[in-house]
């Protein structure tokens, strides 16, 4: 693991039984909270991409606190991922299963026809639902998926199998 994976680690926190029993919930916000920390991961992702990216794609909501930065810090246009029902133009929807329930996402039509190669962004890959729903959004709305950038795997729910044939990077692996 590298140093910005071992500091995320230490600003991670695991809340037992959220948001449901059985779940063992991953909360960065000790990470948000802490600037310095933040800053250098924020950096890190930016570094892997900057030049193969034209747009970031976050997925609500956390990927929304981290994809912001990040778009910042490559100087490319942050395109909100959102659960349903909350973007005022034309959108094309995906549902989807996750970890604890089911959701549905969207972007707007053709958010990705002018800047083509997306960063799908978010915080914790679990079965890897809510990615691979992303990425087929990024591709009927227009775009192609550069890579995947999450910050924490779960391993164990084994999410990278749905995102075979995308290129998968997390800071940290548990
Ligand atoms: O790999 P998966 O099983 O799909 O799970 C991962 C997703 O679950 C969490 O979001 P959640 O839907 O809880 O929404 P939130 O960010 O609004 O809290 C997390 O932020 C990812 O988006
Ligand atoms: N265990 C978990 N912790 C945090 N976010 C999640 N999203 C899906 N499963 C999760």
């Amino acid at each position: 693991m590298t140093s910005t994976g071992e500091l995320l680690l230490e600003h991670t926190r695991d809340v037992p039984d959220f948001p449901q029993p059985g779940v063992l919930f991953k909360d960065l916000t000790p990470l948000f909270a802490a600037p310095k920390a933040f800053a250098t991961v924020v950096a890190d992702v930016a570094d892997r991409y900057r030049g193969r990216v034209d747009a970031v794609a976050g997925v609500e909501a956390r990927g929304f606190i981290i994809g912001g930065p990040v778009a910042l810090a490559l100087g490319v246009p942050f395109v909100p991922v959102r659960k349903a029902g909350k973007l005022p133009g034309d959108t094309v929807q995906q549902t989807y299963d996750l970890e604890y329930g089911t959701a549905t996402i969207e972007v707007h039509t053709g958010a990705f026809a002018a800047h083509r190669r997306a960063l799908v962004l978010d915080d914790v890959l679990a079965t890897g639902g809510t990615a691979a729903a992303a990425c087929a959004l990024v591709e009927r709305a227009g775009g192609e998926v550069a890579g995947i950038e999450m910050l924490l795997e779960l391993t164990f729910l084994g999410g990278r199998e749905l995102l075979s044939s995308y290129d998968v990077h997390a800071i940290a692996a548990v």
